[in-house]
């Protein structure tokens, strides 16, 4: 009997590797790390379980071939080694899993994927095919294309939102530390953590910053833990086979909380409004308490530039955030909208008015600045 039966038995997993477990110094590909990684997934797929792969490593895989000798600053520097690494990671995992007759399919994903409705549906659909199909998906973010404004920036977080968009039964996060520590192990005294159950175990816990080439360091993968709705255990590659087995390496954390869906996960947790819409008393009460949507006869206020679909932030009359969501309007239409009834919009303007400033289903609710759970 394994010690944690809900990651032996899992029958769809989502493993995520970070670039420290994938690249040499140099900038290149760990080939030999690689097939080592390939050789647990590969036995535990043919054990029957559906694995979905987030494999970080582009922008670090990508450095030694653009003659680059550490992560570039830049952003376009950036998605040019993305670019070329993430060409090279596929290439040898398509290799690597070929030796046990399984083929690869590559999903870059935009942060758009999780937040935007259509786009999630899409997402959602393509990697359930490949998984019916018997593929295993290699999914990152599309680091080419992302933009320092809207990017996930960590794989750990889209781990977690992964898990939920494919409704896996646990995440295993390999890094290059085999577990959570009570402060960062390259410094003397830090002890080792076995189990998290809660955010009472994580008290006095210093959580630091990253290694030579991930992102995020120990930040981003307890937050994972927080919000992937499932249990996750973090641990090195070098115990990945392990930790599968649900053996009692690294740390294992309890799910915490409810499911949630992953849009409003990724719009509580990992946006940032690109506006603010200002709500009267009675829109605050409308859209907090009772779940409806915002209209435009409740909002007084707008402040900064976005499009409709940005993400943006509710505020109540005292100016502090209350929700965030998806708006339906350009910052520019909304003044001449606000304050009036849907009915004297459509009428006036034309049906195209009468939708909501912000549609419920686009909305999450922040309370004391962090999301409501
Ligand atoms: N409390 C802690 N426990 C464990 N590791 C920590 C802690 N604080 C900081 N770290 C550092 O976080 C690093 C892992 O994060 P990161 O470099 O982003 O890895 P990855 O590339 O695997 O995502 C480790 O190398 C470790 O030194
Ligand atoms: N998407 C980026 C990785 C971002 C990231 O989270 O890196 P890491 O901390 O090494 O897991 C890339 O492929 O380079």
């Amino acid at each position: 009997m394994s010690a944690r039966p809900t990651i032996a038995k899992a029958r769809r997993i989502v493993v995520k590797a970070g670039s420290s477990s994938l690249t040499t110094s140099e900038g290149t590909i760990d080939a030999d790390r690689i097939d080592a990684l390939v050789d647990v997934l590969a036995a535990r797929r043919a054990a029957g379980t559906e694995v979905v792969f987030v494999s970080s490593g582009a922008i670090a895989a990508g450095l030694g071939p653009l003659g680059l000798s550490r992560r570039p600053r830049d952003l376009a520097t950036q998605q040019a080694a993305a670019s070329v690494g993430q060409g090279r990671l596929v290439a040898r995992y398509t290799s690597s899993f070929a030796r046990y007759g399984l083929t690869v399919g590559q999903v870059l994903l935009t942060a758009d994927d999780m937040m935007r409705r259509s786009h999630h549906r899409n997402a959602q659909r393509a990697i359930h095919q490949l998984l019916a199909l018997g593929i295993v998906p290699i999914v990152n973010e599309n680091d080419t294309v992302a933009t320092d404004e809207i990017r996930f920036g960590d794989n750990d977080r889209l781990a977690a939102l992964v898990a939920h968009l494919t409704r896996a039964d646990a995440v295993v996060l390999l890094s290059d530390v085999d577990a959570l520590y009570t402060g960062d192990p390259r410094r003397p005294g830090a002890r080792r953590i076995d189990e998290v159950h809660g955010p009472e175990d994580l008290a006095g816990i210093q959580l630091g910053g990253s290694g030579r080439v991930g992102t995020g360091g120990m930040v981003t993968k307890v937050e994972a833990a927080r919000i992937a709705g499932v249990p996750v255990v973090l641990t090195n590659a070098a115990q990945a086979a392990s930790a599968l087995a649900g053996e009692p390496v690294g740390t294992y954390f309890h799910p915490q909380g409810t499911r949630r869906s992953t849009r409003h996960l990724w719009l509580a947790h990992a946006t940032t409004g690109q506006g603010r819409v200002v709500l009267d008393a009675g829109a605050v009460e409308a859209v907090v308490r009772r779940g409806k949507s915002l209209l435009p006869a409740g909002v007084t206020g707008v402040e900064g530039e976005f499009a409709a679909g940005d993400p943006v932030d509710l505020c109540d009359p005292a100016g502090a955030v209350v929700a965030r969501g998806l708006v339906n309007y350009d910052a520019g239409e909304i003044p001449d909208l606000m304050g009036r009834s849907t009915r004297w919009l459509a009428r006036e303007l034309g049906p195209e008015y009468e939708r909501e400033i912000i549609h419920r289903d686009d909305l999450v609710i922040l309370e004391g600045g962090g999301p409501h759970e």
